[in-house]
């Protein structure tokens, strides 16, 4: 089968001249056009749980800049809330959700038959998106990984070391694990539905990979990966699946086999040429510039987005950011990024 798509390209191992382009939240509030949609949603969740206007904005940044890939809007924290956990996000702050620490609170979350009740309507943006986006343009599903939603569902927001679910995890591994067991499962149900409603390729954010040390980084983050990867394999052949273990450092090195994934996303800590030597030789990656450049912009942004191309230019890559695009970010460093990859 002949692949046109270039993000699916390069997923698939080849070698593009022009490395595809996108960006980690590109439908965000850095965006004057995002800003107004979410003002006519309300709020963050009613936007995500408003299929049309979900759709719009993810939409958004395709018109605008015209990205290789559009990935779905949505959040990783719908499945926590899709089981059972209450969730809000305070102005200015970020999330907020109910803990979950103990056996009782465990046992009372929601079978995962229910869990589409919630998320029927992020099925139902997808649909929208696999019909209205452009013919050249890849829709990308996410989840976050299971260790990742851990961390929220334990400390109830986010934690700068994720203490509260290290601390669960030393001291009630039975709860610790259920917990994230729990969410492996949700998450291969999450994601099929999102492929079976035209995502063509999914990714698992592992946000917070960074703080597992040792074993912990094998058990929590890589086999968790591990095995939502190889279960979406069987049910849904052929779509590709990112890995995103932020954080990983020198561990980055070794990732595609242990997790199965097709691609790796590295954050902005691991250097492109190292990357290219131990990560890349595994196969295709994505990421590394980092998202400050997106509000300094400049000859610095010019050179640093020319020197990632560079390094990766000898196997599979897919241009990204390291993480997230930042709301105080300018959108005419977005067009320079992308004019510097496109154009040289
Ligand atoms: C940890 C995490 C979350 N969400 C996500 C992660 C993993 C990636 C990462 O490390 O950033 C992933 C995410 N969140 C969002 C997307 C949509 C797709 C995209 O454009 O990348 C994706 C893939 C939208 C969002 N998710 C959120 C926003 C901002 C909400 C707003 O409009 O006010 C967006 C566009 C809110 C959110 N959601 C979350 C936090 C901590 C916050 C608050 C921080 C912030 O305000 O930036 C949880």
């Amino acid at each position: 089968m002949t692949q046109q798509k270039t993000i699916l390209r390069a997923l698939a191992g080849e070698t593009l001249d022009t490395p595809p382009i996108w960006m980690m939240r590109q439908a965000g509030r850095y965006l004057p056009e995002y800003k107004a949609t979410r003002a006519q949603a309300g709020d963050f969740l009613s936007l995500c749980y408003n299929p049309e206007l979900a759709a719009e904005v993810t939409l958004q940044p395709i018109r605008r800049y015209g990205f290789d890939a559009a990935i779905l809007f949505a959040d990783i924290l719908l499945l926590p809330q899709a089981l059972g956990a209450d969730l809000w996000f305070v102005t200015g702050e970020g999330p907020r959700l109910s803990t979950i620490t103990s056996a009782d609170e465990l046992a009372q979350l929601k079978p995962l038959e229910a869990i589409h009740d919630t998320l029927n309507p992020v099925y139902e943006t997808v649909k929208i998106l696999s019909q209205e986006l452009p013919k050249e343009t890849t829709l990308i599903g996410f989840a976050g990984a299971p260790w990742t939603v851990a961390t929220y569902m334990i400390a109830g927001q986010g934690t700068p070391d994720q203490g509260p679910a290290h601390a669960l995890k030393a001291e009630n591994r039975a709860v610790f694990e259920g917990i994230t067991d729990r969410i492996t499962e949700g998450t291969i149900a999450y994601l099929s539905k999102q492929i079976e409603a035209g995502a063509e390729v999914v990714k698992l954010f592992d946000s917070w990979a960074g703080s597992l040390q040792g074993e912990d980084f094998t058990e929590f983050s890589i086999k968790p990966m591990q095995r939502i990867t190889a279960a979406l394999n069987e049910k849904h052949p052929g779509i590709p699946v990112i890995a995103f273990p932020r954080g990983a450092g020198e561990r980055y090195t070794g990732v595609h086999a242990a997790t199965g994934a097709d691609c790796v996303a590295v954050d902005d800590g691991v250097d492109a040429a190292w990357a290219a030597e131990h990560v890349q030789v595994d196969g295709c990656v994505q990421g590394n510039l980092k998202s400050s450049h997106m509000v300094t912009g400049g000859q610095d942004l010019v050179n640093e987005t020319r020197r990632i191309c560079d390094a990766f230019s000898k196997g599979p890559h897919i241009f990204n950011l390291g993480h997230g695009i930042t709301p105080d970010a300018n959108p005419d460093n977005v067009q320079l990024m992308i004019d510097t990859v496109r154009g040289g």
